[in-house]
């Protein structure tokens, strides 16, 4: 019984003092994070460009003009329409400026695409884009791998473009890839994705988006890498573009949200992967963030099931499955669909 006594004794002593930890670690965790979800986030489609970039079949213009047309109609603020890389990097992007001008523009709608040089902005310009965005990394392989130049040398050509675009109002995004993770040199520091966030930032960079570009990221990792962003860059020029590799994307963003971040990248029916990133699977899903923003009660002024409907457009052209759960859910459990379209 003496026995009992004391071994009871020691298992209220371990789990008190868990639940103490557990509950300090919540604490910290709020304290550090604010814990608070923003009201409204922005949701940046790049389903149309970094979707559709990997596809190894030529996806006919028309077709990505009509998704592009599709997505117009949903809501999304952001569309990230093309590239305007070398066609003998990316073939899939070489109709650029004929998807760029048959394009129906809808007037509150912006149609951002890829320059990573200054040859890609002037084309891009001449082709009708009223906004670019410059594609960095934090890791000098990837970097060297994806546009053929190191960290330092992409600063360079970053800062002609965007001067050139100060000049004529155009307003630059820019990305850093392998924020959480690089296909080549493994795990980068946050501190590396922070320099070079800032960087372009500085240079004029009117958002930045944290890509991770393999999909292998934590919400561990997610944290520490903002974290150290942010002593940088303001939280309210932040975005996270998360690859769903590793199911962590929807934690991933979560944490990111938690933290303050209010811009998400996404890609209708989770299309996607970067062609110098092997191994990396689709973008999240817009279809997936949207139902766990709207389920959270944050505003995002998209339509979902209009947002299904453009998946299953382009889902039909490729030949594909959707990566998305909520339109497999959805696709499953069609009696339910006005029970759904709420949501
Ligand atoms: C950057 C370059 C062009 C440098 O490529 P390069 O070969 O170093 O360029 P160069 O300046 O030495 O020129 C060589 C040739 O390319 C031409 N060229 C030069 N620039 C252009 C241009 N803009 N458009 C069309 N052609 C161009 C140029 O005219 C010349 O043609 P040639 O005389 O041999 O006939 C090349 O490396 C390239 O196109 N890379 C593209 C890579 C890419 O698109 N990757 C995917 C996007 S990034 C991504 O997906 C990640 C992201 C953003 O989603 C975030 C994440 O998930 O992490």
């Amino acid at each position: 019984c003496a026995r009992l006594k004391k071994f009871l004794g020691a298992a209220l002593v371990s789990c008190t003092s868990s639940f103490f930890s557990l509950c300090l670690s919540l604490i910290f965790f709020q304290t550090n994070t604010g814990h608070e979800f923003p009201e409204f986030v922005k949701i940046v489609e790049v389903g149309p460009r970094d979707g559709l970039q990997n596809e190894t079949e030529i996806v006919p213009t028309g077709v990505k003009i009509q998704l592009i047309d599709m997505l117009s109609g949903t809501g999304l603020p952001v569309i990230e329409a093309t590239s305007f890389v070398s066609s003998k990097w990316v073939p899939q992007m070489a109709d650029h400026t004929d998807v760029l001008r048959g394009i129906q523009r809808a007037p509150h709608v912006r149609y951002p695409v890829l320059t990573p040089n200054m040859q890609g902005f002037q084309d891009a310009v001449a082709a009708g884009a009223t906004e670019v965005a410059v594609f960095g990394s934090a890791s000098e392989t990837f970097s060297k791998k994806n546009i053929n130049c190191s960290i330092d040398e992409s600063m360079l050509r970053f800062k002609e473009v965007i001067n050139t675009a100060k000049e004529r109002q155009i307003p630059v995004r820019g990305y850093v890839s392998c924020a959480l993770g690089c296909p080549h040199e493994g795990y980068i520091e946050p501190s590396k994705v922070s320099e070079v966030a800032k960087s372009l930032y500085e240079l004029g960079c009117y958002e930045i988006s944290l890509g991770d570009t393999i999909g292998v990221g934590t919400p561990g990792s997610m944290f520490k890498m903002l974290q150290s962003v942010m002593k940088e860059v303001p939280t309210n020029a932040l975005a996270v573009h998360c690859h769903d590799t590793y199911g962590q994307a929807l934690p991933n963003i979560l944490t990111a949200l938690q933290m303050g971040v209010c811009v998400v990248d996404s890609a209708v029916a989770g299309l996607g992967g970067c062609p110098y990133a092997q191994g990396s699977s689709g973008n999240v899903s817009t279809e997936d963030v949207l139902y766990m923003l709207h389920g959270m009660g944050i505003e995002t002024g998209v339509n979902l099931a209009k947002v299904i409907e453009a998946g299953d457009f382009i889902c039909n052209a490729l030949h594909r499955e959707t990566n998305s759960k909520v339109a497999k859910a959805r696709g499953r459990t069609l009696g339910c669909v006005s029970v759904r379209e709420n949501i």
